[in-house]
């Protein structure tokens, strides 16, 4: 399936009809193919928000469409052959291989009971060579290191070929190789992906849009060199935040300090 695009209106979200929200209405849209960074300090609203863009849970006001489908309105077979994510922590089923667990990734394409096509496996063979997991594909997940069960989980959303992706926080337990391999990956691939990320540098250098909040609050929307300005960072994560660029790759390189 193409990218498609994602338009998000007024979601809000609060545990229990009575409780407080910690997501406040926060409306915008990614363009089909877009690559949208969710940053913002610890308790923020990230997962949260995230977590209604994946239709794990509704949101409580406001509307999610991707390519013009309200996600609630199509099944939850469908909304998955459309929407995958990557979360934080993950515990995949031990006693599966990762051959097995990135093959889950196909289930929502498949009709029930029938077994992996040869179109399905070209594709599950693609990603296990994308995601360097050719050398790992009859291990048992339990046995991997968190890095590498990371890669398995990226591995499994990408053989679900979906328009949209969700990662939240995909770079934790990589190595800097491995980091570098998932950020040119969210740039190579022909999907619409929102990722939460603590890491402002990656987030300017990979983010064609950034979504910044704060205590469940929205506070700036738009391309990361706009919106990403010393005074928001400061104001957002309570530091003193100073944005250069590098010469000669033009890359932003924030530093930070506790203000006095
Ligand atoms: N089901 C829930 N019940 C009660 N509070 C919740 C629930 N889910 C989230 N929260 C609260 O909502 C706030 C936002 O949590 P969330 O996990 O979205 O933050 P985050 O920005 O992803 O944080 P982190 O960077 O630490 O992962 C937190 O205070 C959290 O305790």
């Amino acid at each position: 399936m193409r990218a498609a695009d994602l338009a998000v209106k007024d979601v809000s979200w609060a545990p229990g009809k009575s409780g407080q929200p910690v997501l406040h209405s926060t409306s915008f849209t990614v363009a089909a193919g877009g690559v949208l960074g969710v940053l913002g300090p610890n308790g923020a609203g990230k997962s949260t928000l995230l977590r209604l863009l994946y239709r794990f849970q509704p949101p409580q006001t406001g509307s999610i469409h991707v390519g013009g489908h309200n996600i609630w309105s199509l099944s939850a077979r469908a909304a998955a052959r459309r929407i995958a994510a990557v979360l934080q922590e993950q515990t995949p089923s031990f006693g599966l291989t990762v051959l097995e667990i990135v093959r889950l990734g196909r289930t929502p394409h498949r009709a029930a009971f029938s077994s992996s096509s040869r179109k399905d496996e070209q594709i599950i063979d693609r990603v296990l060579d994308r995601l360097s997991l050719r050398p790992l594909a009859h291990r048992d997940v339990g046995t991997l290191s968190g890095g590498e069960r990371q890669r398995v989980m990226v591995a499994r959303a990408l053989a679900q070929e979906p328009q949209v992706l969700v990662l939240d926080e995909p770079t934790n337990h990589l190595d800097i190789r491995h980091q570098l391999e998932i950020v040119s990956l969210i740039r190579g691939l022909n999907m619409t992906i929102v990722v939460s990320l603590h890491d402002l540098n990656m987030a300017d250098g990979i983010c064609d849009e950034v979504l910044v909040l704060k205590d469940g609050y929205p506070q700036g929307f738009g391309p990361p060199n706009t919106v990403l300005t010393d005074y928001l960072v400061s104001k957002t994560f309570r530091v003193d935040a100073q944005r250069e660029r590098l010469t000669p790759s033009g890359a932003a390189h924030f530093s930070f300090a506790l203000p006095n």
